[in-house]
C-alpha cells in the first residue's frame, strides 16, 4: 500500500506517471529511473538478454515489485519477451491466484489469463461528468494505493494520440481514423501499462475504457458497432472491467460544467444530439451488463458519490469494513 500523503486537488496525471508512481510507492527510497533497481539480465545493454538470466528472472518471486515494474518502464523488447516468459511462468503454476480481471475473449497475445489477479475499475460518462473528481477521491479512499490512468493519454504515445484525437480541428480527423486512433491508444495502453499491473496484482483505476468507443464512436457517430468492438476487444486482448461506474448526466449539464473548465476540445464540439446518442449509449450498455455496471446520477453531490462509490469498490476489492 501506498504511504506518501496526496491531494483531492492534486494535478492531473501525467502521461505515463501511473506505473512509474507505483512503483515509486512500493518503493520507498528507491528510485526506479536507478539502473540498480533493474534485475540483471546480461545483454550488452543494447536490449539484448541472456536467455537464463531472463528466465531466473521470471520465477514467481524472483523480483520485487520495484525491479519488475522498472522492467515495464523500460519498454523495451526486453520486456515485451519478460512479460511474455512471465505469464507462461506463471501460467504453469497451479498456485497462481484465480483470475479477477476478466476478458471477454481468448486474444492473449501473452498467455496470461491466469495471472491477472488485479482488478480494473473504469469510470464512464459524458463530458463533465465528474469522472476525474471521483477518481481523485476513490484514489484518496484507498489510500493512494492503486493505479490510476486514462484513455487516451495513458502513455506516451497515448499522449500524442490524445493530443491528434482533441486538439484536430473539428471535420479534419475521419470516423474510422478517430475509431482507429483510439484503438491504438487502448492497445499501447494495455500492453504497457495495464496488463502488466493487472499481472502483478494491482488495483488499476481507469477514466474510460471500451465502452467510450462504443458509446462515442458506435452510437456518437453512428459507427458500424460490430466493426467498434471486435476493434475494441483486439485492442485490449480481450480485458474486460471489473466494474464500471457510469456517472450519467444530461450532456447540457455536462457540457456547461465542461465549459467552466476551459475552451471546448473537438469532442466536446460536436452537436447536442451526438451528446445525447452518447449518453443513450452509456445507459445501454449498463442496462445490457448489469453485474459490472454501477450506474450513478452524476448531479448528486461530490461527497455522496464519493461514498457509493467508495463501497461499491470497498465490496469488489474486499476492502469493506466487517
Ligand atoms: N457532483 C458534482 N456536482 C457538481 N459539480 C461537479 C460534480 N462533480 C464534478 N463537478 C464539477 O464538474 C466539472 C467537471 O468535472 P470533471 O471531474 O473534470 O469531469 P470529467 O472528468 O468527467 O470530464 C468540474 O468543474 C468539477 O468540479
Ligand atoms: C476513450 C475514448 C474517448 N473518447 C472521447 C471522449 C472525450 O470527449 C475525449 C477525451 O476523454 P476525457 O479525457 O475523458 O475527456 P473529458 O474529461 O472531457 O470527459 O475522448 C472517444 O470518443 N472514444 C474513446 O474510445
Amino acid at each position: 500500500m501506498r504511504t506518501s500523503a496526496g491531494s483531492c486537488d492534486a494535478p492531473a496525471e501525467q502521461p505515463g506517471d501511473a506505473v512509474a508512481r507505483e512503483a515509486e510507492n512500493t518503493a520507498g527510497s528507491h528510485d526506479i529511473d536507478d539502473p540498480a533497481c533493474r534485475p540483471d539480465l546480461g545483454g550488452a545493454g543494447d536490449g539484448t538478454v541472456d536467455d537464463e538470466a531472463l528466465a531466473a528472472a521470471c520465477r514467481p518471486g524472483a523480483l520485487g515489485d520495484v525491479e519488475q515494474l522498472a522492467l515495464f518502464r523500460t519498454r523495451s523488447r526486453t520486456v515485451t519477451r519478460w512479460r511474455a516468459r512471465a505469464a507462461t511462468e506463471a501460467g504453469t503454476h497451479r498456485e497462481t491466484p484465480p483470475v479477477t480481471a476478466r476478458r471477454a475473449a481468448t486474444t492473449s497475445t501473452t498467455g496470461s489469463e491466469h495471472s491477472m489477479t488485479g482488478k480494473l475499475v473504469v469510470f464512464e460518462g459524458g463530458e463533465g461528468a465528474g469522472k476525474g473528481t471521483q477518481i481523485r477521491h476513490l484514489e484518496r479512499h484507498l489510500d493512494f494505493g492503486v493505479l490510476v490512468t486514462r484513455q487516451p493519454g495513458g502513455t506516451d504515445l497515448g499522449a500524442e494520440l490524445r493530443r491528434v484525437l482533441l486538439e484536430s480541428a473539428p471535420g479534419t480527423v475521419d470516423d474510422r481514423t478517430e475509431a482507429l486512433l483510439y484503438a491504438a491508444d487502448r492497445a499501447q495502453h494495455v500492453a504497457e501499462v495495464v496488463e502488466p499491473a493487472l499481472l502483478l496484482g494491482r488495483t488499476v483505476i481507469c477514466d474510460r475504457w471500451v465502452d467510450s468507443s462504443i458509446a462515442y464512436q458506435a452510437a456518437g457517430r453512428r459507427m458500424d458497432r460490430v466493426w467498434i468492438e471486435a476493434l475494441s476487444t483486439w485492442a485490449t486482448a480481450g480485458i474486460v472491467p471489473d466494474l464500471t461506474i457510469l456517472l450519467d448526466i444530461d450532456p447540457l449539464d455536462g457540457l456547461d460544467r465542461a465549459a467552466h473548465r476551459g475552451s471546448a476540445d473537438r469532442l466536446e464540439r460536436e452537436a447536442l444530439d451526438f451528446h445525447r446518442r452518447v449518453r443513450q449509449a452509456y445507459l445501454d450498455l449498463a442496462d445490457a451488463n448489469i453485474g459490472r455496471y454501477l450506474v450513478l446520477d452524476a448531479t448528486k453531490p461530490e461527497d455522496e458519490l464519493a461514498a457509493t462509490i467508495a463501497r461499491r469498490v470497498d465490496t469488489l476489492l474486499g476492502t469493506a469494513p466487517a
